[in-house]
């Protein structure tokens, strides 16, 4: 199987991200995080760009033993110069220099004929040849280049001491089919090509980088250039994770591998995006927080019965440690049995119904589903719901600074007739309270009320906690509910419920005793 050499290029193309501004520190930790990962060659950054590049590229070549480090240099004997500065200690000095070789580039950017072009490009590696062990030798555009002229300068460059031929297609134009051309011309009308290994660099304008990056590998490209999370110029570089894994889920299609330590790739691709603040979209393929999430049932019931059914990629080959099933609307009853049993459910499918139909009607309020959620459902199932003598149609709640706050009951009562009520409070929990002692018509002593979320974030659900004095029991009670007001009148009913029920038994009991 051929080995594919990766260079990353996340401290160089990746900083070259719209906002993103790596300190000294910060590129130092990603270069030994890449080293980690086992990238063959960091592209630790532009050493002529400037002081903290030329300083963080030095601290990196100094630093890194396990990859090869380079920097980026144009046709300029003053950047190639400055380049061996901060390169010299590493372990295997390379450099990459550049110079563009497409029509446009050539005439508009940098003003030279082609001509000029090939002698600036021969001199510029003969001049870095002399230095580095290891030259790279890019054609900036070449995907937008006439293929003799690149093949022309190609050979000129490997005969001037190049040992690594790119290609990039700088401006994300190519499309995979046109790729594989460019590669295969090369190799067949390159006469020297032999003598250098070719690499192949994409950008993701049209969104084909990690596509363009595998067809130049199927046609002779033995190193692949990208950056962790796709980070790059304008719509970013290739993404490392997904060519990676790619190469790997499909030997059987691409017949080559990588030397990459899979199981880092999480790590890396989280601490790039937390020290860039450039955040992974859920959706990512490999690194998003989704990537292997199962939300809906069918998907869930074909995972528990087999993973292979849908996980093409087994989480932990990347460093994740497993599987997310997420319960949520589209989640089965499968998936939601397996979920419960993990918590320690215990009841009867008659009960596991009950609280499958009230985790729908929350799924349907709520966007995600939390394990305290399945526990106060499972508690409200086996423990909390009282025989409802009194039960709650509809709560309306009026409050606003400059009013007073007034709420609207509407119950049904144990003889099952339907009563609205109406009353005001100096808040709105009061005035819920209020009005359900005028439902119930009894004197009601509220001796204690606690509320807590159940489940952080902003939809979380509300638990209520009350405790009644009614007809001399004192009762507590429990609600639960998206809204906290809904959760107090409901603590408040079961607390009510909870004792009639009480009195019933007391009752039940004294008959029993009389009748002895
Ligand atoms: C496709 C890529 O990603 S290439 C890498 C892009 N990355 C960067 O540009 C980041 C670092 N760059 C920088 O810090 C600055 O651009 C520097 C320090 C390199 C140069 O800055 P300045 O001297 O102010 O020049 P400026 O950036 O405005 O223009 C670029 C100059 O380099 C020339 N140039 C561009 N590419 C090359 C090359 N490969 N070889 C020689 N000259 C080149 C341009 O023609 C232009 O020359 P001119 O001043 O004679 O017109
Ligand atoms: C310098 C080269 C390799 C580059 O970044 C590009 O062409 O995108």
């Amino acid at each position: 199987m051929r080995k594919i050499n990766v260079f990353d290029t996340t401290l160089r193309d990746g900083e070259q991200s719209a906002g993103v501004n790596l300190n000294f520190q910060e590129k130092v930790e990603i270069a030994k995080q890449l080293e980690r990962l086992g990238v063959d060659i960091i592209e630790a950054g532009f050493p002529a760009s400037s002081q903290g590049d030329f300083a963080s590229v030095q601290a990196i070549a100094r630093t890194v033993k396990g990859s090869s480090v380079t920097g980026l240099a144009r046709s300029i004997e003053r950047d190639i110069d400055t380049a061996w500065e901060a390169l010299k200690d590493s372990a295997e000095p390379r450099i990459h220099t550049f110079i563009a070789t497409s029509p446009i580039h050539m005439q508009y950017k940098l003003r030279m004929t082609p001509e000029q072009v090939i002698e600036h490009a021969v001199a510029s590696v003969k001049f870095a040849a002399a230095k580095f062990p290891h030259v790279q030798w890019s054609a900036e555009d070449a995907s937008r280049t006439e293929l003799p002229f690149l093949a022309k300068i190609i050979r000129a460059v490997i005969d001037a001491g190049a040992t690594v031929i790119n290609l990039p297609d700088t401006v994300g134009y190519t499309t995979p089919y046109e790729i594989g051309e460019m590669f295969q011309y090369v190799t067949k009308n390159v006469q020297n090509i032999d003598k250098a290994i070719l690499s192949t660099h994409n950008h993701d304008d049209l969104g084909m980088a990690v596509a363009n990056s595998l067809a130049a590998i199927q046609n002779g490209a033995g190193q692949v250039e990208c950056t962790l999370n796709g980070i790059g110029e304008r719509a970013g570089n290739a993404s490392l994770e997904e060519i990676a894994v790619a190469l790997q889920i499909r030997q059987d299609h691409y017949q080559a591998k990588t030397g990459l330590t899979l199981n880092e790739i999480k790590r890396t691709s989280a601490l790039v995006s937390k020290l860039t603040g450039m955040v992974v979209p859920n959706n990512k393929a490999v690194v998003g927080a989704n990537a292997f999430a199962h939300e809906s049932g069918i998907h869930q019931d074909g995972v528990l019965k087999n993973k292979e059914t849908y996980e093409i990629i087994t989480p932990e080959l990347v460093g994740v440690s497993s599987n997310r099933m997420v319960l949520g609307k589209h989640s089965g009853r499968h998936m939601f049995k397996e979920k419960l049993t993990e918590l320690g459910f215990t009841g009867t499918d008659e009960q596991l119904q009950t609280i499958f139909v009230a985790f729908k009607e929350l799924a349907d309020k709520k966007k995600d589903i939390t394990e305290d959620d399945l526990f106060s459902l499972m508690t409200e199932a086996s423990v909390g719901v009282a025989v409802p003598h009194y039960e709650l149609e509809t709560l309306q709640v009026n409050y606003g600074t400059t009013n007073i706050p007034t709420a609207t009951i509407t119950m049904k009562n144990p003889n099952g007739e339907t009563i609205q009520e109406a009353a005001t409070g100096s808040g709105s929990v009061e005035a819920i309270y209020n009005t359900l002692e005028r439902v119930i018509d009894a004197p009601i002593i509220l001796t204690d009320y606690r509320i807590q979320s159940v489940s952080g974030g902003r939809d979380a659900l509300a638990e209520v906690y009350v405790t009644v004095k009614y007809e001399e029991l004192e009762t507590s009670g429990r609600g639960t509910a998206n809204d906290v007001l809904e959760a107090s009148a409901k603590a408040y009913i079961n607390a009510v419920n909870r004792t009639i029920d009480r009195k019933n038994y007391q009752e039940q009991q004294l008959n029993v005793i009389n009748n002895v």
